[in-house]
């Protein structure tokens, strides 16, 4: 089994370049199932769920390339509806080719996606926004099927919530829909920007993303086209807080400002210095880290997907910091492993009290998911003695080249099979 091993105490210094972004780079694929002609996306990350995406366009019958930061999409004929559990239990976002293949196609059939580490993730409000364009659905044997054998119509559908996957699969769906639809409370990610964007460069009518509401005018049809994606505003963070726990100095190249707001603001109130520059950012500090207090919320509060990495920065903080998750109901599970380092944490319901230690001390660690992984090897980046990570396929489906991006800027980190 494959395991990262670090041996802590070094401080951080030089520069990181930020790869796309995973959450841009997983909607954009889907929906350039939409176009007639091929696309060729840049700036693609070199990640496990970008290749467990291309095996479920070839599933489709899509022919998928990849050159360096390349990808190449072929989608001017779609052979296959059906996208199998196998693919879709290994990468929720799977689930996205749904609104596209139901809109050009006028049928799909997606394996449930099931629960994850982090919540039990329900898609009631794709489903429901689906339903409201016109498709009927059925769930049975573990597949939801969805059919619209004369097409989509627009329609105004109001989110409960402002999901981030249902607003992208409903904004694809839309763009191929007859007539207008309106999304009313749809989230504001810059993922959610960056994927209309791309919609519009393939010739569709979505005004409004990053608004309140947001306006999808159906076309007939849309055509592949070059599009690169965003720089990834998670990876850029987790970089941010090591440069930060470690006493180091990290220009962070890539970051977009305008994206990391809430993370910038929690840092330099836990004593961090940000330096912000049109293509980057550098973050320097002491290592003497206060404590502070998060609650996740939906952009542009801070976002959930940089909690855990924050609470493995809490864990050497002076004093009592309190992370509040409102996002995903357990979205802890790093909680746990930051204890078995020596962190000294409590669960009280939705919110975890972490009480600052003065040292952690590295021992065998799991990453239970994505970001809690990162948590693990930030705490590894500081602890005394050697941390050893496992479950590292967890980080590979969203960390570009980590080992190398941080033994580029000074750390002790080795990938081992053992
Ligand atoms: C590939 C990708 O972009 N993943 C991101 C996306 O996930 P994802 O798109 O799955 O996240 P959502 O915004 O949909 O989920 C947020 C909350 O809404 C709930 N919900 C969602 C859909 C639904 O139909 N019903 C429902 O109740 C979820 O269970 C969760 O509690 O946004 C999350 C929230 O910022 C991030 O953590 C993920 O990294
Ligand atoms: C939760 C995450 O991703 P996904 O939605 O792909 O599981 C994440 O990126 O932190």
């Amino acid at each position: 089994m494959e395991k990262l091993i670090i041996s802590g105490g070094k401080r951080l210094s030089g520069t990181v370049k930020i790869s796309g972004a995973k959450n841009a780079v997983l909607p954009i694929i889907a929906a350039s199932l939409l176009g007639g002609s091929p696309s060729t996306l840049e700036e693609i990350p070199d990640l496990e769920d970008v290749r467990t995406f291309m095996h479920v366009l070839e599933h489709l019958g899509v022919p998928t390339r990849r050159e360096a930061d390349t990808l190449m999409i072929d989608s001017t004929n779609i052979t296959s509806c059906e996208a199998p559990y196998d693919l879709v239990r290994k990468m929720r976002a799977s689930f996205l080719v749904m609104g596209p293949l139901l809109a050009r196609r006028g049928q799909a059939k997606i394996s449930l996606p099931g629960g994850c580490a982090i919540g039990t993730r329900p898609i009631d409000l794709h489903l429901k926004g689906f339903e409201a364009l016109g498709a009927e659905i059925e769930i049975g044997h573990g597949y939801i099927e969805a059919k619209a054998p004369k097409g989509l119509t627009g329609a105004r559908i109001y989110l409960d919530f402002p999901s981030v996957g249902a607003t992208e699969n409903i904004m694809m769906a839309a763009s191929l829909a007859q007539g207008v639809t309106i999304l009313e409370n749809p989230a504001h990610e810059p993922e959610i920007v960056d994927l209309a964007n791309y919609l519009n460069v393939m010739g569709a009518r979505v005004r409004g993303a990053g608004t309140n509401v947001i306006k999808i005018e159906g076309v007939s049809e849309l055509r592949g086209t070059a599009y690169t994606v965003i720089p990834d505003r998670i990876e850029a963070g987790t970089y941010m807080v090591a440069a930060a726990m470690t006493g180091g100095d990290v220009w962070i190249e890539n970051a977009l400002t305008e994206h990391l707001k809430p993370v910038i603001a929690k840092l330099k109130e836990a004593g961090a210095v940000i330096e912000e520059d049109i293509n980057g950012l550098r973050v320097y500090s002491s290592g003497n880290l206060r404590s502070i207090d998060i609650k996740t919320l939906p952009y542009p509060g801070f976002p959930t997907d940089m909690q855990a990495q924050f609470m493995a920065l809490s864990t050497v903080a002076q004093g009592t910091s309190v992370y509040t998750e409102t996002v995903f109901e357990n979205r802890f599970m790093h909680v746990d492993e930051l204890k078995r380092m020596g962190a000294n944490i409590k669960i009280e319901g939705r919110s975890a009290i972490v009480e600052g230690v003065r040292k952690l001390t590295g021992c065998p660690v799991k990453a239970t998911d994505l970001r809690a992984g990162a948590a693990m090897v930030l705490a590894g980046l500081v602890a005394e003695g050697e941390t050893e990570v496992g479950y590292i396929h967890h980080i590979d489906r969203g960390y570009d080249g980590i080992v190398d991006k941080l033994c580029a800027i000074g750390a002790d980190i080795k990938r081992v099979n053992r």
